[in-house]
C-alpha cells in the first residue's frame, strides 16, 4: 500500500445523487472529496458554486478540495470559506494578483492552493512556495473529466517535489487529471502525495468505490 491521499472528484459523480454519492466515497476510504468548480469562461465547461458546496457539507467530514476554474476568483473567495471548503485552489492565470489572492484565501480560514496547467512552467511557484499549502499538477487541461494523462507531466511533478523538498513546508503535492490504476504509480514515484482521481474512481457505480480507491493507492483488490 502506497501512502498517499486519494482525493475523488465529484465531476464524475452522478449529479442528481451528490450528497448520496459523497457519503458513498467517503465510507469506500475517500481522504478528501475534490469539488471542480467551473465557469463557463476560465475553462469550456460549467459545474456548480458555493451554494451547492454548502449543501454537500454536512455529507461528509472529510476535507473539501475546492478546485477553482473561475476568473475572477476574489469576489467569491468568502463564499467559498462560507460554503465549507478547507483548501482552495486557484490558476495563477485567473487573476493579475496571485499572491494577493494566497493571501485573501488563508486570512478567510482556508488552506490557499495552486494549480498549475500542462503548459503552465513550475518555476511560477517559486515567489510563492511559502504562501501555498498545495501544489495542483494538471496532467489533462482542464475543464473535463475522463482525459488521458499527459506523461510530460511526470517531469513536472519531479521538479515540485525537489522545490517542495528544499522550501522545508509542509505542501500536498496533487495530480488532477488522467489518474487510474496505470499512471497513479507512476505519479507516485515522481513525488506527489495527493491524488485526484474522477472517472476512475466513479467507475462501476457505489459497489465498485472501495476497489477503485485501493487500487490507486496500489493495493490488490480481491
Ligand atoms: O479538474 C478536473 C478537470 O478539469 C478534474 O478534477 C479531473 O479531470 C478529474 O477527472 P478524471 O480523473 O476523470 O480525469
Ligand atoms: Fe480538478
Amino acid at each position: 500500500m502506497r501512502d498517499v491521499l486519494i482525493s475523488p472528484s465529484i465531476l464524475s459523480a452522478d449529479f442528481a445523487k451528490l450528497g448520496e454519492e459523497i457519503r458513498a466515497i467517503d465510507a469506500a476510504g475517500a481522504d478528501m472529496i475534490h469539488i471542480d468548480v467551473m465557469d463557463g469562461h476560465f475553462v469550456p465547461n460549467l459545474t456548480f458554486g458555493p451554494p451547492v458546496i454548502e449543501k454537500l457539507r454536512p455529507h461528509s467530514d472529510k476535507p473539501f478540495d475546492v478546485h477553482l476554474m473561475i476568473a475572477p476568483v476574489d469576489p467569491f473567495i468568502d463564499d467559498f470559506a462560507k460554503a465549507g471548503a478547507d483548501i482552495l485552489t486557484v490558476h495563477p492565470e485567473a487573476g493579475p494578483h496571485i499572491h494577493r489572492t494566497l493571501q485573501a484565501i488563508r486570512a478567510a480560514g482556508m488552506k490557499p492552493g495552486v494549480a498549475i496547467n500542462p503548459g503552465t512552467p513550475a518555476d511560477v511557484v517559486d515567489p510563492i512556495i511559502d504562501d501555498v499549502d498545495l501544489i495542483l499538477v494538471m496532467s489533462v487541461n482542464p475543464g473535463f473529466g475522463g482525459q488521458s494523462f499527459i506523461d510530460s507531466q511526470l517531469r513536472k511533478i519531479e521538479a515540485f517535489r525537489k522545490k517542495i523538498d528544499e522550501s522545508g513546508r509542509k505542501i500536498i503535492l496533487e495530480v488532477d487529471g488522467g489518474l487510474n490504476s496505470e499512471t497513479a504509480p507512476r505519479a507516485i514515484d515522481a513525488g506527489v502525495t495527493a491524488i485526484v482521481a474522477g472517472s476512475a474512481v466513479f467507475k462501476g457505480g457505489p459497489s465498485s468505490y472501495a476497489g477503485n480507491i485501493a487500487a490507486l493507492r496500489g493495493e490488490m483488490v480481491s
